[in-house]
């Protein structure tokens, strides 16, 4: 992809997604008519990428930025609560907006402050690694993190645009770009097969921010999650046997256990990774794929750079954790798996003895058959 796409999402608040290169001067089309302040919400350590937005911003808007902490830290009560203290001194009022710039945790926790902030008022996203342009960036999910799991505080909030200026990822570390592909090839699976074939071929390339594979995988698996997005906003549920946007929840329960389990230090998208892995296995367990698909799981996402394994907590520690998962009912876990790729299903209450399993291969204690 050379030139600039403009993808777009429909629905009852429409707007456009835009990927490029070098793209800071489209921020005010997107920003639209009327705004006067912008808060211009960042990742602290991002201040000389941001720059160029500056830019952009300082001449047309009265602009107050505020440099968030890095990474998960960022998705707190704390930090939530110093914006709105922020924006309340700067007089901060419905005809104006919010722009986020960073990482998903970023544009989650800046995208929390423009829901809750009046009850809603303008966002556009900025995402500045992999993960937040082909995930954390669209479809309107913004939250926070609590002492008893992640993302539980939260509150969908569309934005009014994505700025998606690929440039940003010549600068982001290789282990950051890298967990990006755990929810790209999350797409490839629940989707779109022709991400995987491009994986696959040639995952070096594929990983190479100056390349020409990246842009397409981008664009492919932005499209996925539009898709799943205009369907079903709110995640209340798909149609015909799709689980609907619970589908881009593919890994989640497990990923997000891990990621709890370790204290929010490892990369939601390395636990994306090993939790498609373990999700795999519950599907091979329970009769829903074959070995054949499950392995791809682990071969794909280890193709990149992934980890696909992970012993360090307990089965009943991660069992504990992932009973909170937002897509559990009672005391009855649901999980997404496959029936075959680009065909995601509910599973409901899957028997402890396969849960164990599954994990016992996700911890290198038992192989394929254990
Ligand atoms: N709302 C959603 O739909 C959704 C979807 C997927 C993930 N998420 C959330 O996104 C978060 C993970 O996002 P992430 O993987 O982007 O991590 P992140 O936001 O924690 O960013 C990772 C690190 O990279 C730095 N960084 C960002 N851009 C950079 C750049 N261009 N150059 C150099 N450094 C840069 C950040 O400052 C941070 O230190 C998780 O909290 C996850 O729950 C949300
Ligand atoms: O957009 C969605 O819907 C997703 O589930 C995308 C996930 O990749 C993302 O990590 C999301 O934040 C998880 O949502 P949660 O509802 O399980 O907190
Ligand atoms: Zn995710």
């Amino acid at each position: 992809m050379s030139t600039e796409t403009t993808l777009h999402v429909g629905g009852a608040s429409p707007y456009d997604v835009v990927i490029g290169r070098g793209l800071a001067d489209r921020l005010p089309a997107l920003l639209g008519e009327g705004v006067q302040r912008v808060a211009f919400l960042y990742a602290a350590e991002l201040e000389q990428l941001a720059e160029p937005v500056l830019e952009v911003l300082r001449p047309l808007y009265d602009v107050l930025a505020l440099g968030l902490p890095s990474g998960e830290q960022t998705k707190d009560a704390d930090v939530i609560f110093q914006c709105w203290e922020a924006l309340g001194e700067a007089g901060f009022t419905r005809s104006d907006a919010v722009v986020t710039f960073g990482g998903g945790a970023t544009t989650d926790a800046g995208g929390f402050v423009a829901a809750s902030w009046l009850r809603g008022v303008k966002v556009v996203h900025v995402p500045t690694t992999l993960l937040a342009m082909v995930d954390a960036a669209v479809g309107g999910k913004t939250g926070i993190n609590t002492a008893a799991g992640k993302n539980l505080v939260g509150a969908f909030h569309e934005p009014s645009g994505v700025l998606v200026d690929l440039d940003t990822l010549l600068t982001l570390p290789r282990a950051e770009l890298v967990a990006g592909f755990g929810e790209v090839i999350k797409c490839g699976f629940i989707a779109d097969p022709e991400i995987l074939a491009l994986v696959e071929a040639d995952p070096a390339a594929a990983t190479d921010p100056a390349g020409n594979v990246l842009p397409e995988l981008v664009q492919r698996a932005i499209q996925v999650k539009i898709d799943v997005v205009v369907d079903d906003l709110k995640e209340t549920g798909g149609r015909d046997g799709h689980p609907g946007r619970e589908a881009l929840n593919y890994g989640h329960t497990m990923a997000h256990a891990i990621e709890r389990a370790e204290g929010y230090t490892m990369r939601h998208g390395e636990a994306v990774a090993i939790g498609c892995v373990y999700i795999a296995e519950l599907a091979r367990l329970t009769g829903h794929i074959s070995d054949e698909l499950a392995a791809r799981h682990a071969a794909t996402f280890g193709a990149v750079g992934l980890p696909t394994a992970y012993d360090r907590a307990s089965f009943d520690d991660l069992l504990a954790a992932m009973r909170v998962d937002k897509k559990s009912r009672g005391n009855t876990l649901r999980f997404v798996v496959l029936d075959d790729i680009g065909k995601p299903v509910v599973l409901s209450g899957p028997s402890e003895e396969h849960l164990r399993a599954a994990y016992d291969v996700m911890a290198g204690v038992a192989g394929q058959d254990g």
